[in-house]
């Protein structure tokens, strides 16, 4: 069995979605478990700037002396990217890092589906929502799990596995296995909304907004009283911006209907800060300016 497992990661990882997650998840597989890895968007603009970042991102890594420039040419000849679910034909293991919308996820396993071999183990690095929903719309139900991986992921140590209700204990041995080379570390979930970091991070992050909402500090004093206050790297408003504002309001979506609870209520300031566009760091706008 185990002969089998590494017969597989010898062999090619697929990433859907090439914006800061895709684009991180990419880098350790390609970088760290020194695997072949095929990125898909459907926006080529994202694909290129995916690939710049990548290269930027070696580039860092040699002038820190991580990485020799042989390392780096061949961490690229690893990549190659692309604009249809078709070229993932190939891979044993793909993770989708697709925005966190159930719809927008279910349409692209539907495809993930007809594109791939039956035996290929699909992921999602989903936030928050459903791994058994989403492995409900496929025909290899056992063969969907969730990787949820943290920002941003080269430096984050930490992958949370969620074993959906008809998940195999082979696919689960299999991602962990990808973990290991990654060589991160692991925590096992639940199926639940929210899974562990977000069913705790996000309401306290959309607390930090109400407070602000509410006139009691100001972005910085918030993002001042937490961080100094309870010894954390970054304020909540910082580290909302870092991962996007349109994120954390799918997130907090989820918990509120899914879990059926009030106090998971999407602060109103958050909804307004989405639909004027201003998504955080990487739209140049959020609690912050950048
Ligand atoms: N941002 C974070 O801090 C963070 C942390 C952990 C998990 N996540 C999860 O990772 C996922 C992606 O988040 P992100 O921050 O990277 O978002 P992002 O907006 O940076 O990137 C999403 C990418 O998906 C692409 N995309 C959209 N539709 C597609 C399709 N049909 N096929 C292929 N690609 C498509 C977009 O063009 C974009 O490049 C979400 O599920 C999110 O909840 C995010």
């Amino acid at each position: 069995m185990k002969q089998f497992l590494r017969y597989r990661f010898s062999t090619v990882l697929g990433v859907v979605g090439a914006g800061q997650m895709g684009t991180g998840i990419a880098i350790v597989g390609s970088a760290v478990a020194g695997l072949r890895v095929r990125v898909v968007d459907v926006n080529e603009q994202r694909l290129n700037a995916s690939h710049n970042f990548i290269s930027k991102w070696c580039d860092k890594e040699i002038q820190k002396n991580r990485m020799t420039d042989q390392i780096k040419t061949d961490v690229l000849q690893r990549f190659s990217f692309h604009l249809q679910m078709s070229d993932l034909a190939s891979c044993d293991f793909v993770v989708e890092a697709a925005p966190e919308k159930y719809e927008m996820k279910a349409e692209i396993f539907r495809q993930l589906i007809k594109a791939t071999k039956p035996e290929t183990i699909l992921a999602s690095n989903t936030s928050s929502i459903s791994i058994t929903k989403l492995a409900g719309i496929t025909n290899r139900p056992d063969r969907i799990i969730g990787m949820h991986f943290m920002n941003p992921v080269p430096v984050m140590k930490l992958i949370e596995v969620i074993k959906g209700l008809q998940t195999s204990q082979q696919t689960l041995d299999t991602t962990l296995e990808l973990a290991a080379k990654m060589k991160k570390e692991i925590v096992i979930a639940q199926d639940i909304p929210g899974f562990i970091a977000n069913r705790i991070l996000m309401p306290y992050i959309n607390e930090a907004i109400q407070t602000l909402h509410e006139g009691i500090g100001t972005v910085e004093g918030i993002d001042k009283a937490m961080k100094l206050g309870t010894n954390v790297p970054m304020g909540p408003l910082t580290l909302a911006d870092f991962i996007g504002l349109d994120t954390c309001l799918e997130i907090m979506k989820v918990l509120h209907q899914d879990l059926g609870d009030s106090k998971y209520r999407p602060c109103p300031l958050l909804v307004n800060y989405v639909n004027a566009g201003w998504l955080g760091k990487k739209s140049g706008r959020g609690f912050y300016k950048y």
